[in-house]
């Protein structure tokens, strides 16, 4: 029987899936576990945590951010009309593929001047925002503007966005296993206006 365009399609998205799986694979294999563990006392120790990232990168830090509050921590998403001020004994965790990205490099620059903790989620230590952190957890993705197709065959940030994701859900799930709450616990937490 021959194949349809429908049967194509199927194949090419198929492969797409399997290669952005693989990335995924490949960059985890390649992470430095013991740069990114030193993460969790800060998240633990810190009197708030206060996460910011753009555009896609945003949105990853968005969505650890509900798994955060989920575990009793208190977390605020900077730019939402109910965030406080930052101060002193508060973690700014900021995201940046680029570490450049000026609105995020403004919020750690005004986060470090108030005394606050910057953890920054990035592909490099050589940028702005890794200038301002105490901490940096270097995940080795492709940035934006990087098109030329060697570290990554994904548009853009991608990899970055998916993995910063990736990373921080596993971050939750190790934060939770030290917790040892029982998920009905976590989930009384959970929205119950949406
Ligand atoms: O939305 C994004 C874009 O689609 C790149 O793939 C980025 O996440 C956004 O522009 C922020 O960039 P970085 O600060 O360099 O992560």
């Amino acid at each position: 029987m021959s194949k349809t365009p429908s049967d194509a399609l199927s194949t090419t998205l198929h492969n797409h899936l399997e290669q952005i799986i693989r990335e995924n694979q490949q960059l985890a294999e390649k992470l430095d576990f013991d740069q990114v563990a030193a993460i969790l006392p800060l998240l633990q120790q810190a009197n708030r945590v206060f996460v910011v990232g753009a555009g896609r990168t945003g949105l990853a830090l968005k969505a650890a951010a509900m798994r955060l509050m989920h575990l009793g921590l208190t977390v605020f998403v900077v730019g939402e009309t109910t965030t406080p001020a930052i101060g002193s004994g508060d973690v700014l965790l900021a995201g940046s593929g680029s570490g450049t990205t000026s609105s995020i490099v403004k919020a750690a620059e005004k986060a470090a001047a108030a005394g606050a903790r910057v953890v920054a989620i990035s592909t490099t230590t050589s940028s702005p925002l890794a200038a301002l952190a105490t901490h940096v957890a270097v995940l080795p993705a492709a940035q934006k503007q990087d098109h030329g197709g060697e570290i990554s065959a994904q548009y853009a940030g991608s990899l970055f966005e998916q993995s910063v994701l990736l990373l921080l859900d596993a971050i939750f799930q190790t934060l939770w296993g030290l917790d040892g709450t029982p998920a009905e616990e976590l989930w009384k937490r959970h929205a119950n206006l949406e």
